[in-house]
């Protein structure tokens, strides 16, 4: 038998790269909250995924983006972002095979790679909406892309890209996880699992809960709600056929809070009947889900609140 390998892998690229899509495929449960609006990820998030002798640790990271002098959560998140490169023994930088790379995304990995003492390798995701041309077209215009970038960067730096051509990815279309896995495993250390067999994350329950939650919040209310919202789990009971929860979505106005509930309470309704659904997947029992919605104008400038509502860890 082979040894055991364990190592920790961070997920990095812009707002909606499919982050977390592609932990939650990987992971093989819904763990992160995914939306197709940008920065529904606001916490660090360890998904545990074995294959074959590894055992790979995934640190999810919120959208990087700049910094704006705007609501101090934009800065922290920025900093979560910043701080898994260096705990990482291989950090995965995405693109999405859509849109290719960006202006943000040349910032990004130019400061990435000066920064990083783990190797960097990009992944081109989301290949399942593409033809195979175009998937390959897009792939030599980053591998030229990452080159003149890499040119700009110290020379001693350059050798941490293991990749110069991205990997490619579909959380979609699961036949490109494995080898993605394989590619991955290349750079774990031999070590011991730190993680029983069936561990998936090592969030509490209760943080799982509220991302579910705000997930099916921000899906529903589209463009509408602000990127300040959080879920907060004020009670979780569970018994013994069922499981009771009491969550609130916390809004920064008055008039957040109309849009969240809706005309005569059609939408928070909406909200709730889904986030119930997803919870009994993933808890496994009927759930009893009393959703109430709050207003609290201090908590995207109030650091404490912050932690409270979004469970980020703050040091
Ligand atoms: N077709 C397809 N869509 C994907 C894939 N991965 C992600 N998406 C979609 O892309 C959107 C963004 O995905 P997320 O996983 O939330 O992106 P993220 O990078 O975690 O975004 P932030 O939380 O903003 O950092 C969602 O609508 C996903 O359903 C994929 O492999 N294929």
């Amino acid at each position: 038998m082979s040894n055991q390998q364990s190592g920790y892998v961070s997920l990095l690229g812009r707002p909606n790269a499919g982050k977390s899509t592609l932990l939650n495929a990987l992971v093989g449960q819904k763990i992160a909250g995914v939306s197709s609006k940008p920065q529904t990820t606001r916490n660090r998030i360890l998904g545990i995924c074995n294959h074959d002798q590894a055992q790979i640790l995934f640190l999810d990271t919120p959208g990087m983006h700049r910094l704006r002098k705007s609501a101090k959560i934009n800065s922290l998140m920025n900093q979560e972002a910043w701080s898994v490169i260096g705990e990482s023994d291989l950090v995965l930088y995405m693109i999405d095979a859509n849109i290719g790379m960006e202006g943000l995304d040349r910032d990004f990995l130019k400061s990435i790679m000066k920064a990083t003492e783990s190797p960097v390798a990009l992944v081109l995701s989301k290949t399942d909406r593409m033809k195979k041309d175009r998937i390959k077209e897009r792939s030599h215009q980053v591998a030229a892309q990452i080159a003149e970038i890499l040119e700009e960067v110290p020379e001693e730096k350059r050798s941490f890209l293991v990749n110069p051509e991205p990997i490619w990815s579909s959380a979609k279309n699961r036949e490109s996880l494995p080898a993605l896995l394989d590619f991955i495993c290349e750079f774990l250390p031999e070590a011991p699992w730190m993680y029983p067999e069936d561990d998936l994350t090592d969030r509490p329950q209760r943080f799982v809960v509220s991302e579910l939650i705000r997930e099916k919040t921000f899906r529903l209310l589209g463009e509408e709600i602000p990127y300040h919202t959080a879920v907060r789990i004020d009670k979780m009971e569970f018994k013994k056929n069922n499981v009771s929860i009491m969550a609130s979505i916390i809004v920064a106005r008055n008039s957040q809070k109309g849009m969240v509930i809706g005309k005569q309470g059609s939408k928070i309704k909406e909200i709730g009947i889904e986030a119930r659904e997803e919870l009994e997947k993933h808890l496994d029992q009927p759930v009893f889900l009393d959703l109430q919605v709050k207003v609290d104008p201090d908590w995207v400038d109030d650091v404490s609140l912050i932690a409270e509502y979004s469970s980020l860890e703050l040091s």
